[in-house]
């Protein structure tokens, strides 16, 4: 069963480094998709331009394209850049752990580095607060906390797995119901004709 081949796109949100890059990533080499990480763009984007709103508009139109077999993460991802999404994931953790994360990530060790990694996802955390509250309304929250990325991964894949497999039960069970209505009508049919028989 090709989940690639019937359109099927994931889409990931959550906090400054909660993980979504590392495990999208991982996701999407898992199922064969294609991974996009928005902020790559915006990143790149603000390098250059100023960050307004008709070059956020142009990026979000260029992914609502009929995509299909794609993993973005970044923000906003599960409302705005990919709603369509038939996966849409939050991720969350505790500050602490985040901290830690990042700063193993950029091998922070002193004082003052890791000062500056905590101020740094505070000010992030500010920054994106209100978007990744409104996201999680539509989306599945998935807690990594005390998840290895492998075991966050393995939760994506089997979230991922049942969602496909609801798609094909509900496709059967509509499929049943047509059937049963069709045979109905066609046994009523039969007793009338029957009953008040041409002979
Ligand atoms: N469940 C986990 N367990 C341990 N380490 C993790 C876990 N998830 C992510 N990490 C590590 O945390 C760090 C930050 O992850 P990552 O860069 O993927 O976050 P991000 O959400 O994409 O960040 P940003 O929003 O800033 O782009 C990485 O070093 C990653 O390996
Ligand atoms: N979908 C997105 C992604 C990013 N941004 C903004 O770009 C910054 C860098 O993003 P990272 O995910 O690489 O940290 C981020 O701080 C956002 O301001 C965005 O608006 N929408």
């Amino acid at each position: 069963m090709s989940i690639k081949k019937k359109g099927f796109n994931i889409a990931i949100d959550g906090l400054s480094g909660i993980g979504k890059s590392s495990i999208g990533c991982q996701v999407a080499k898992r199922l064969n998709f294609t991974f996009i990480d928005s902020g790559l763009f915006y990143r790149y984007i603000a390098d250059r331009f100023y960050l307004d709103d008709t070059i956020q508009l142009n990026e979000i139109h260029l992914f609502k394209n009929e995509m299909i077999g794609y993993v973005v993460v970044g923000y906003d991802t599960t409302t705005k850049i990919l709603p369509s999404a038939r996966v849409k994931l939050i991720l969350e953790a505790d500050f602490e752990t985040r901290v830690y994360r990042r700063a193993k990530q950029l091998n922070a060790k002193e004082f003052e580095a890791i000062r500056k990694v905590f101020s740094d996802l505070l000010k992030r955390d500010v920054d994106s607060f209100d978007l990744v509250l409104e996201a999680k309304k539509g989306a599945t929250i998935i807690n990594t906390s005390d998840l290895s990325i492998e075991q966050v991964v393995a939760r994506i894949l089997s979230r991922i797995l049942w969602v496909r497999f609801s798609d094909y039960n509900m496709l059967h069970f509509i499929i049943f119901i047509l059937f049963v209505f069709v045979y109905t009508l066609h046994t009523l049919f039969q007793n009338l004709t029957s009953i008040f028989g041409t002979g």
